[in-house]
């Protein structure tokens, strides 16, 4: 399959682009041919797609339904409760809602901690989207839920690899410090070691959660992990990373931890705001996630690149502090490096991941600084998405999905979740 996009403005400049089955083949002056489906790109620009590297994708359906809290109360007394209704089928509607929103605001790639996997990996299937999807484990310190939740995970990863699909990889997701023992923690190490896998954890999101490490192990959840080497010869996205001693920051640094912000999120839940500025000083690869649709509530990750790169001036009074092209890597380059995919840029050899923005629109105009108006003036809502060599979205209509089903899917779905 052949596609080649004519004269759009990429990397700099007008020229083609060529795709041969999943890969960027040439970027620059390239003749039409025969079998070639083309793309005219004459009045588009062309961008990496986007990465979202810390979602809870199901939770679209969690929209808006426990606003205004913090969030232990949040989780224990309105999240997990809903969540305790959930079935296959309803995470699979969530899911398709998560990549139609995705799909429109740029998103090609999402790294997601959940359960019902069977579920979230048949819509991702047909969404045409990429994704990293970890089974959510929790065991509370209890010995029987643990090794249950070990057995799942372990399901889970040989269920994803089975399905042989080059757009679904598989990780491993201990929810966090607060929620999984040590013994669990360990066992993580080695099945992410033994299925060459990375891990996803939330990390120091709430000052009750390092008071709760601090008063339970004597030391900061980094430290705590360090301790008995969870780090130690695994991938690890951590996301939140939003209240960390200096001591932390080292350890992110020494074991090359790649940090998802979530900027938003946390905002929304009062959780803080990541001391980001730092861990850049210390050239932490820094990313950007939205966490699920019940703490955002949204996943359009453009408000998140704008938010990384405005957010950090206020609280450091530095005006020069992340800017348009740093914080647009967050969610391309820095992503595809923390979820090891060979996209988050528009390169010849790299994965046709991309999408296609029309520049008439008013945020878009005049075409002065097309990288500053990405950051910190365009709304995300994009025209022509392809994923692994795949249109998935041509001039705002999704090719793979029945839009209109699933948002009647999607209130059907909430009907049951809020009885
Ligand atoms: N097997 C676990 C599933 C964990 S999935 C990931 C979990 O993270 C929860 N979650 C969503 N957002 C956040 C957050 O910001 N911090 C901590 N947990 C969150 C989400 O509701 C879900 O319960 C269980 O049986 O509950
Ligand atoms: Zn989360």
């Amino acid at each position: 399959m052949l596609i080649l996009i004519k004269n759009v403005y990429v990397n700099g400049k007008r020229q083609d682009i060529l795709i041969e089955d999943n890969i960027i083949k040439k970027i620059g002056e390239i003749k039409k041919e025969e079998e070639m489906e083309i793309i005219d790109g004459t009045k588009k620009i062309a961008i990496p797609g986007l990465i979202n590297t810390h979602t809870h994708i199901p939770m679209t359906l969690f929209r808006g339904v426990a606003d205004d809290l913090p969030l232990m109360e949040w989780l224990n007394n309105h999240i997990w409760k809903m969540e305790a209704k959930l079935n296959e089928e309803i995470v699979y509607w969530g899911t398709l809602l998560g990549c139609v929103e995705m799909i429109k605001t740029g998103t090609t790639t999402f790294n997601d901690m959940y359960f019902f996997l069977e579920g979230i990996a048949k819509a991702v299937d047909e969404s045409g989207m990429r994704a990293v999807l970890a089974y959510g484990m929790i065991d509370l310190f209890d010995e029987e839920k643990r090794e249950k939740e070990i057995k799942n995970a372990e399901k889970y990863i040989n269920y994803i690899k089975d399905l042989n699909n080059r757009r679904i990889t598989p990780a491993l997701g201990p929810h966090a410090p607060y929620t999984c023992s040590k013994e669990l923690l360990l066992e993580v190490n080695k099945l992410a070691k033994k299925y060459k896998i990375p891990i996803h954890i939330h990390m120091n999101e709430t000052l009750d959660e390092i008071k709760m490490i601090k008063e339970k192990f004597g030391k900061e959840p980094f430290l705590y992990l360090n301790e008995f080497g969870f780090f130690d010869g695994v991938d690890v996205i951590a996301a939140h990373c939003v209240h960390l001693s200096e001591e932390e920051i080292k350890i992110i640094k020494e074991k090359n931890i790649s940090v998802s912000h979530n900027p938003i999120s946390n905002l929304k839940l009062a959780s803080g705001i990541a001391p980001i500025p730092k861990l850049l000083n210390e050239g932490i690869n820094t990313t950007l996630g939205t966490d699920g649709c019940g703490s955002n509530n949204n996943l359009n990750l453009f408000e998140e690149i704008k938010c990384s790169a405005i957010l950090h001036k206020g609280t450091t009074l530095d005006p020069t502090i992340v800017k348009a092209e740093e914080a647009f890597n967050f969610a391309t380059k820095n992503g595809a490096k923390a979820l090891n995919v060979k996209a988050g840029d528009i390169r010849e050899g790299y994965l046709a991941d991309l999408v296609l923005i029309n520049v008439n629109k008013p945020q878009l105009r005049p075409i002065s600084n097309i990288k500053s108006h990405l950051v910190y003036s365009f709304n995300g809502c994009v025209d022509d998405v392809i994923i692994d060599g795949k249109i998935v979205m041509r001039e705002g209509d999704i090719i793979t999905l029945d839009e209109e089903e699933i948002y009647e899917k999607a209130e059907e779905m909430y009907a049951i979740l809020s009885a």
